[in-house]
């Protein structure tokens, strides 16, 4: 299955569009897992196997497990999605974007080390940084476009006179991602949920890529404009949130308030397709 079908068949099994970002921070975890940064694998699992049918995907953050020196723990958290919930693909945030032979590194970090379904990229260094990903079959990658920060667009927004149209950055990636640059008809699209204006902008202009929309819940983005926005039929988007998620709960019953907000969020999204 390609990554797209992944997402169709898991929107379709589990009636989700919500993907449980895993930001695992210690200084965060709940109860006796406090500050030890040992417990990552242990506290990413717990989350997963209480929200496993609740999800379109996962999006565990690599940053979080890097800087923690827990890239061991990760690959065992891949492991474990796989195992409990075989029919979620998994979504490597790790926003790469380097020259072509950098790129084709990075490439098989997130798909052959990590076993990821698909990654997130920066497109600031062109098509050929992007490319090396295109090669591996089946895998998706989603493109920043317009992000969820409120720096965004500082960059984003700015109006390229050189292309045809005066389009801004953001409106020109996401051209690109529908049509010269989607090789492998697996490109999706970052777009913040603090943004549905540009949602529906980047929708209209890319109509049938994979959207996804970080932003709802700790950034306080609205979850019915977002599905309004960029919700279609025949091209999925997938709605993330971490924190809101993650840290439901600062006592040992994490798991179940993991639970119970994820299910709110993902009923709130499905109410919204209308
Ligand atoms: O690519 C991303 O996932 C991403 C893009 C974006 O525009 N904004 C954004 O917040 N993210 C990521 O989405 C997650 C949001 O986390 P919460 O704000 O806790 O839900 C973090 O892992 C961010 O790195």
């Amino acid at each position: 299955m390609t990554f797209i079908e992944q997402l169709r068949a898991a929107e379709r099994q589990n009636r989700s569009l919500l993907c449980v970002g895993l930001d695992p921070e210690p200084t965060r975890f709940p109860g006796r897992l406090k500050g030890d940064a040992n417990k990552i694998y242990d506290f990413c699992a717990r989350i997963v196997d209480a929200t496993a049918d609740l999800v379109i995907a996962f999006k565990p953050q690599i940053a979080y497990f890097a800087s923690h020196r827990a890239e061991g723990q990760l690959e065992r958290l891949m492991e474990h999605i796989r195992r409990v919930a075989p029919q979620v693909p998994i979504i490597l945030d790790a926003k790469r974007g380097d020259i072509g032979s950098t790129a084709e590194q990075y490439a098989l970090e997130a798909f052959e080390r990590y076993g990821a379904d698909a990654v997130t990229l920066s497109p600031f260094m062109g098509f050929d940084s992007v490319a090396p990903y295109l090669k591996h079959e089946g895998k998706g990658a989603f493109l920043l476009c317009r992000t969820s920060n409120p720096g965004g667009a500082d960059l984003q927004g700015q109006r390229l006179a050189s292309v045809e149209g005066e389009p801004l950055l953001y409106e020109h990636v996401a051209r690109l991602a529908q049509g010269p640059w989607n090789l492998n008809g697996q490109l999706g699209l970052v777009v913040g949920a603090t943004y549905p204006a540009e949602i529906e902008r980047v929708r209209a202009l890319a109509p049938t890529v994979p959207l996804l929309i970080p932003g709802v819940g700790a950034q306080g983005g609205d979850a019915v404009a977002t599905v309004r926005a960029g919700w279609r039929e025949d091209a999925p988007i997938v709605v993330n949130s971490s924190r809101a998620i993650c840290y439901a709960s600062d006592g040992d019953d994490f798991a179940e308030a993991a639970r119970r907000e994820a299910t709110r969020t993902r009923d709130g999204l499905e109410a919204a397709k209308g």
